[in-house]
């Protein structure tokens, strides 16, 4: 018996493509056996490499590699989306992301938007995996396009185990420094301030060196595993650079019309056993400083739905539990209004006031200002974009990792009473498990 090697029925079904089927968008797909999703990822050599998984138990591992199609602006997503919706064949995913401040510099190899259709797309789901080629027809050369797919069937590699995450020594470097966080807390907490801009979140850059520095697939993996109720994500658009993270927070999920938000602010630790763990649990759910952070939040959101959508409802407040830290959250629901669509959403939404402040512009202006470190994608938007359902998070919980170094984001919304050592411990909690991954705990 002949036995035919996966890869080779996909190149098969694309050889075989008849020119009638040559048109719009293409995707063509096998069942395919893959161990670890991360493991078969780190193993090619294409680039973009990608990584998605929504926080919803049992949701879809996604890998992707290489581009059909890259978009730099919203404005380029949606007029690919709206060429291809009224083209009424399939509807592809799209992956990406965007920075905090999309207009401000940023981290020089990652654009302040990015979102891409990807060449190949490995999904997992309940076990079953699949195996995916995207093509277009619609805005190129067939030969050139099936050549191009071709190349990049050719350059698959099998899965291999992840590399050992080694113990190093890192070299810590806080940007700002406490004296500096100190002063800027002291800033926004100033009657003066607070009288026009309530809510600022404040970050910092924990920069980690070694003389070299782990897999970032490796230290997803990790992470992934103690971060179940979280988003995990992670992109590399060259070799030498990934941007990862296991965020908690939701920017939106829409399923067809339906869209699901929420305001996740307020912080507290941990406590070493169940009692002391609600009683931390039950003192954040009563405290001033904290739930006015997520009103700031939510009252935003909903303000920005309003125009956008029908039947607007907010949950109770309540606790959300994760390895090092609890937080507040708000669940809220609505209706889109016929015709609203993920750009005008992306426009919109972010950067909530969990990650940036309030007002918007005056909260921005004082970041901008102020702090030294670039944020680029930290604080800013990742996930998956398609016409039927979106899915994105909000890029906090994050590390970006270099040759040089891994740099570490967190923040904390500072308003009226605010105390900086205390907003300065809940930056360590925020980043307290990937500290101790790294052996930093
Ligand atoms: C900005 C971050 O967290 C936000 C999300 C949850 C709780 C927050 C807080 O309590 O300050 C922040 O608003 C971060 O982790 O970098
Ligand atoms: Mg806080």
């Amino acid at each position: 018996m002949l036995l035919i090697k996966p890869i080779d029925a996909l190149k098969h079904q694309l050889d075989t493509l008849s020119d009638s089927a040559r048109r719009g968008f293409v995707h063509l797909s096998i069942p395919y056996h893959v161990g670890n999703v991360m493991g078969w990822l780190n193993a090619q050599s294409v680039y973009p490499r990608l990584y998605w998984q929504s926080r919803d138990e049992g949701a879809v591992e996604y890998a992707a590699l290489g581009v059909v199609k890259a978009f730099d602006s919203l404005a380029a997503l949606q007029a690919d989306f709206t060429a291809l919706a009224d083209s009424g064949g399939e509807q592809p995913d799209y992956f990406g992301g965007m920075a905090f401040d999309p207009d401000a510099p940023g981290w020089q190899h990652f654009p302040g938007c990015y979102f891409l259709l990807p060449r190949i797309v490995l999904r997992r789901h309940q076990g079953g995996a699949t195996l995916s080629l995207n093509l277009r027809f619609d805005d190129r050369c067939p030969e050139a396009e099936i050549a191009q797919a071709r190349a990049c069937l050719a350059a698959l590699e099998e899965e291999q185990p992840l590399p050992c995450l080694l113990p190093h020594v890192y070299q810590r470097e806080d940007r700002p420094t406490l004296r500096e966080w100190t002063a800027s807390v002291a800033q926004v907490t100033h009657p003066d301030q607070l009288g026009h801009t309530p809510k600022v979140v404040l970050s910092r850059e924990t920069c980690l060196t070694t003389p070299e520095t782990p897999s970032p697939w490796s230290l997803l993996a990790r992470w992934q595993t103690g971060a179940a109720d979280c988003f995990h994500f992670g992109v590399q658009l060259t070799s030498h650079e990934a941007f990862i993270g296991c965020p908690p927070e939701r920017l939106y999920k829409r399923e067809g019309r339906h869209l699901m938000t929420e305001a996740l602010a307020g912080t507290t630790r941990r406590g070493q056993d169940a009692q002391q763990d609600q009683t931390l649990a039950d003192k954040l759910l009563a405290d001033k400083k904290n739930n006015l952070e997520n009103q700031c939040v939510y009252q935003q959101l909903l303000t920005q739905l309003e125009p956008l959508s029908s039947q607007v409802q907010m949950g109770e407040a309540h606790i959300v539990k994760l390895r090092s830290v609890q937080h507040i959250r708000r669940l809220i629901h609505a209706e889109l209004h016929i015709g609203i669509t993920d750009q005008q959403l992306l426009a919109v939404l972010p950067p909530t006031p969990a990650v940036g402040g309030v007002p918007r512009d005056s909260s921005l202006a004082f970041i901008r200002q102020h702090e030294r470190h670039r944020r680029g994608w930290y604080a800013g938007v990742f996930g998956r974009i398609s016409h039927a359902s979106s899915d994105l998070a909000v890029t906090i919980r994050c590390a970006h990792i270099s040759p040089e170094a891994i740099r570490l984001y967190a923040g904390a919304g500072i308003v009226a009473g605010s105390q900086p050592e205390e907003e300065w411990r809940e930056l360590d909690t925020k980043i307290a498990d990937i500290m101790s991954l790294l052996g930093m705990g």
